[in-house]
């Protein structure tokens, strides 16, 4: 009889109790700084977060993991190879673990940095080692912005952006010996991947025109904080002495079109009917009436031609002012055995585009060309400058 009182009592306490830290699992952040180790530098961190008025929260959707490894950050530096003359470009400098040790070497860093908190605390830090006057931060998203002037680029950068970025720093306008960047792990895999490697695609590929690249060392997850879901790695890309002499913007739809299926073979990717009716409708809008493609005048009127394949109502409707729908089959049919002799011409049809190497992917280009056959409109701007760049190729 006494028994109940007491445990219904007990399981109200223990109710309350639950309830109240369900209450703050749920309100607590959830990037907040949680993690810990004896890091001497987390520490350092974590002073320095707790001694701001308002306390820092390390957002994911910024990409904010802070590199906290002495041994990581020294060998990036070290390998970096940084010159006493050198002015370092650096892509998201958070809290400024990086931004103080490239500070001790360079003549100039440039940190630009989306997140005004973190600007704030790099500021204070990179004050109290008084070397504020070698530092400029540029308050902005690097995407956006025009970079300034500099030799090298060192970064531990957002992975969110990573293509756009790799993109460009090297197909930009600005001129630089190298930059070791800090990635995450399967995307630096891609970087560095050859033809034939279960990896390589149009990223490398794209890269591999203009830059080499070299694996320096992995990175362990547990190196940052707050600590990532993925694994990360450490590359150098060098921009190349001399690049070949194709028009990039031919070359990157060129690649856009063979690594839609990157296993498949350049045949079967090619014989496709939307790709095709892709091609036939650049080549009339290049050049009408060119003798590229059927004359339009030799096509019947045909109207009860019927085409039965419905997938390719966009390609058509823009092509359909040029002829009737029978004189599209037609022509449709011709372009389609005009791209195929070009690629048995070079030994092509099957092979498949994760294999070939740029030089092999150069050649079929320029077998195209001679053709008559291009992926994009050559009246079209060619110089993009770098900030409308990133906004634009994503390699
Ligand atoms: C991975 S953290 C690196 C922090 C620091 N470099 C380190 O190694 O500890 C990435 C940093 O990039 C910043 N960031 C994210 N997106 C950015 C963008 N689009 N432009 C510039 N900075 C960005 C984040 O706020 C964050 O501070």
């Amino acid at each position: 009889m006494l028994r109940t009182p007491r445990s219904i009592s007990f399981c109200l306490t223990w109710f309350v109790y639950r309830q109240r830290a369900l209450r703050q699992l749920r309100t607590k952040p959830v990037n907040r700084y949680t993690h810990k180790n004896n890091d001497s530098d987390d520490k350092k961190i974590r002073h320095l977060n707790e001694s701001q008025e308002d306390k820092v929260f390390f957002h994911k959707s910024k990409g904010q993991h802070i590199l906290t490894n002495q041994r990581v950050l020294d060998t990036i530096v070290r390998k970096s190879n940084i010159k006493p003359a050198d002015s370092v470009l650096e892509i998201g400098p958070g809290t400024g673990n990086l931004t103080l040790k490239l500070l001790e070497v360079a003549k100039k860093v440039f940190a630009i940095e989306i997140d005004k908190r973190m600007v704030d605390i790099l500021n204070k830090r990179v004050a109290e080692r008084g070397f504020q006057d070698r530092l400029t931060v540029i308050c902005k998203d690097a995407l956006k912005t025009e970079f300034p002037q500099f030799d090298i680029v060192v970064a531990n950068i957002p992975y969110g952006i990573s293509s756009p970025l790799v993109a460009k720093l090297v197909y930009g306008a600005n001129p630089f010996r190298s930059a070791t960047l800090l990635l995450q792990k399967e995307f630096a895999r891609r970087l560095l991947a050859s033809p034939g490697d279960s990896e390589f695609n149009r990223l490398a590929v794209n890269v591999k025109l203009v830059a080499d690249v070299e694996f320096v060392m992995d990175v362990s997850k547990r190196d940052f904080l707050p600590c990532p879901k993925v694994d990360s790695s450490v590359v150098i890309i060098r921009p190349k002495a001399e690049i070949p002499a194709v028009n990039l913007d031919e070359w990157w739809a060129f690649t856009r079109t063979c690594f839609t299926k990157k296993n498949k073979t350049l045949g079967a990717t090619f014989k496709q009917k939307k790709k095709v009716i892709e091609l036939l409708r650049l080549s009339k809008e290049m050049v009408p009436n060119s003798e590229n493609v059927v004359n339009v005048d030799s096509c019947d009127s045909g109207e009860d031609d019927d085409d039965d394949d419905d997938d390719n109502n966009d390609d058509e409707t823009a092509i359909e002012k040029f002829c009737s729908p029978s004189c599209l089959e037609k022509e449709t049919s011709l372009y389609k055995e005009k791209i195929m002799r070009v690629l048995k011409s070079g030994a092509f049809e099957d092979k498949r585009p994760s294999k070939l190497s740029n030089e092999e992917l150069l050649h079929l280009l320029s077998l195209f060309n001679q053709a008559g056959i291009y992926f994009h409109d050559q009246s079209e701007r060619k110089n993009a400058d770098n900030v409308a760049f990133a906004a634009a190729y994503s390699l």
